[in-house]
């Protein structure tokens, strides 16, 4: 079985001191990392130079996801500064199985990302091609959202399909995943957990970390 992953989203951050932030969340697997065009979703975050001087300072590998239109073409160049994995969203790739074997061959994990209404049955063709798939539980475009716990049966289908399959693949939830929510992400077959606000919302993030760590945990053991 997987271990579990706790990946904090930088995007609840104090920008203004990145290295420090990074600094606090050396308990984790990795940091996930929002990079958001304003034009997929309707924010604006940050873009290649930043995320490479983000990779120089991070005490943690990079988990980035993509809610960006153009990312077919952007995809491969965020492997190539050196992140451990690039998801994408189907709903903006127009080639994504060429799209996977450009992050792949750049040498990054590519990974699928869905937003809420966009059924898995769609491209469940993709499988194997990605080393991840991430189910939004919240719609993307910002952090401090209300979880939406109906994305808890794709979690299942996915898990399931996985496992029909014979394939190794993670599964990740993003929005709204916090102490009340993850024991339910868990059960349903995630195993990483991206969390803003629940992590830099609080005093100590390293340690939210470890408790949101530990709560996944003790769900998947039932
Ligand atoms: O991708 C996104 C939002 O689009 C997320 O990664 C958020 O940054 C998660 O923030 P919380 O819901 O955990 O506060
Ligand atoms: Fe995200």
């Amino acid at each position: 079985m997987s271990t579990l992953a706790i990946h904090p989203s930088i995007l609840s951050c104090d920008f203004a001191r990145l290295a420090e932030e990074l600094d606090r969340i050396r308990t984790a697997e990795a940091a996930h990392v929002d990079v958001m065009d304003n034009h997929f979703v309707p924010n604006l975050t940050l873009g290649l130079p930043v995320v490479e001087a983000i990779r120089a300072v991070s005490p943690v590998p990079l988990d980035l996801h993509l809610m960006i239109e153009e990312v077919d073409r952007w995809g491969p160049r965020y492997a190539e500064i050196g992140a451990q994995s690039v998801t994408f969203h189907v709903e903006a790739s127009r080639d994504p199985r060429t799209l996977c074997r450009d992050i792949r061959s750049a040498g990054a994990s590519p990974a699928m990302a869905l937003k809420p209404g966009t059924p898995f049955a769609d491209h469940a063709d993709l499988l194997s091609e990605v080393d991840m798939v991430l189910v939004m539980t919240v719609e993307p475009g910002f952090g401090g959202q209300a979880f939406m716990a109906d994305q808890l049966e794709k979690v299942r289908e996915v898990r399931r399909a996985v496992g029909a399959a014979g394939l190794e693949l993670a599964i990740q939830v993003d929005g709204g995943v916090s102490a009340e929510t993850i024991a339910s992400c868990a059960e349903a077959g995630a195993d990483v957990f991206v969390a803003g606000s629940a992590v830099y919302g609080t005093q100590d993030p390293a340690a939210a970390v470890q408790e949101l760590r530990a709560l996944a945990e003790e769900a998947r053991r039932g």
